[in-house]
């Protein structure tokens, strides 16, 4: 924590710096959490497509090309000498400016990235996780990857509070997505997802989830299921880059078909091993 002495809250010049900085006390930024196995990045460039496409949203022009912050991030990860599992975080907010609504002219963007031990859940991939559902009070907007988690951090922590990882979230009765994933139900051999409109954030791991059911001949279908048809799933799981591919078991506290993962969730996730080009017997 940075604690204001005194003599700062007297001098107004240094009051700006580093509390009035625009992620912080707007959340007008957008950020990247990208995966790492064994040193090496997953689905970069597809994250780095995204955050251009979150920066456009909201109007903040990058200071960087895609080749440009490719190659920083590539470095970033020689300078942490990262060989095992991990993930960075990059973040990137309007700029430090005296605290106004409107954008700060002449200010360049703050841009934070670091990277993260993130070792792989194999308990979890394994046995599966519980989660709640939750209704989705989010803004309308939620295709931008932005700060603004207020709604994902209140749902993710009621979900803590039931002893659960994750929570369902649904709109007008739909299924959207979690707080901090992309969900899937499985019925009869296909899988139903949200389809990706602004409602829900497009997954990079939900796009590779959607090229292994292709090479799978499973058929992946981009239509919203309701609260409802859960408990009448023969699968669910779950999808991100913290949580890669994780079967999900239980939902308020009933079971999901038999209460175990299910064979298409297990054959996603040997296809996403094989994609991340992840060895566990190393
Ligand atoms: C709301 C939401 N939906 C879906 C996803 C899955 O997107 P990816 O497949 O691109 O990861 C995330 C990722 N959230 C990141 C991943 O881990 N922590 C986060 O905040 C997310 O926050």
């Amino acid at each position: 924590p940075i604690i204001m002495t005194q003599s700062q809250f007297t001098h107004r010049d240094n009051l700006h710096y580093p509390f009035e900085e625009r992620g912080l006390q707007f959340g007008d930024g957008i950020y990247e959490v990208i995966r790492i196995y064994h040193g090496t990045y997953y689905l970069l460039d597809e994250h780095v497509d995204r955050l251009f496409r979150s920066a456009e949203a909201i109007k903040i022009k990058l200071p960087f090309n895609k080749e440009e912050i490719t190659h920083l991030l590539l470095e970033l990860l020689e300078r942490n000498k990262m060989t095992t599992d991990g993930k960075v975080y990059l973040q990137v907010t309007r700029g430090s400016a005296p605290r106004d609504h409107i954008f700060p002219a002449d200010v360049l963007p703050n841009i934070y990235a670091y990277v993260g031990d993130q070792p792989r859940n194999l308990e979890l991939l394994q046995n599966g996780v519980q989660t709640i559902t939750q209704r989705d009070i989010r803004w309308e907007y939620c295709y931008i990857k932005s700060l603004n988690l207020l709604p994902n951090v209140l749902a993710k922590q009621a979900a803590k509070e039931n002893n659960c990882y994750e929570a369902i979230l649904h709109k007008d009765g739909l299924v959207t997505e979690c707080s901090s994933s992309n969900v899937y139900l499985v019925k009869d051999g296909t899988i139903y997802t949200h389809p990706a409109t602004k409602n829900i954030l497009h997954g990079c791991v939900r796009m590779a989830v959607e090229r292994f059911a292709g090479e799978l001949n499973i058929p992946f279908i981009e239509e919203s299921f309701e609260v409802e048809e859960i408990s009448l799933a023969d699968e669910l799981f779950l999808s991100s880059s913290t949580s890669e591919i994780t079967p999900i078991v239980k939902v308020d506290n009933l079971d999901i078909a038999d209460g175990k993962p299910g064979k298409i969730t297990r054959q996603l996730q040997e296809a996403y091993e094989t994609d991340a080009k992840i060895q566990e017997n190393n």
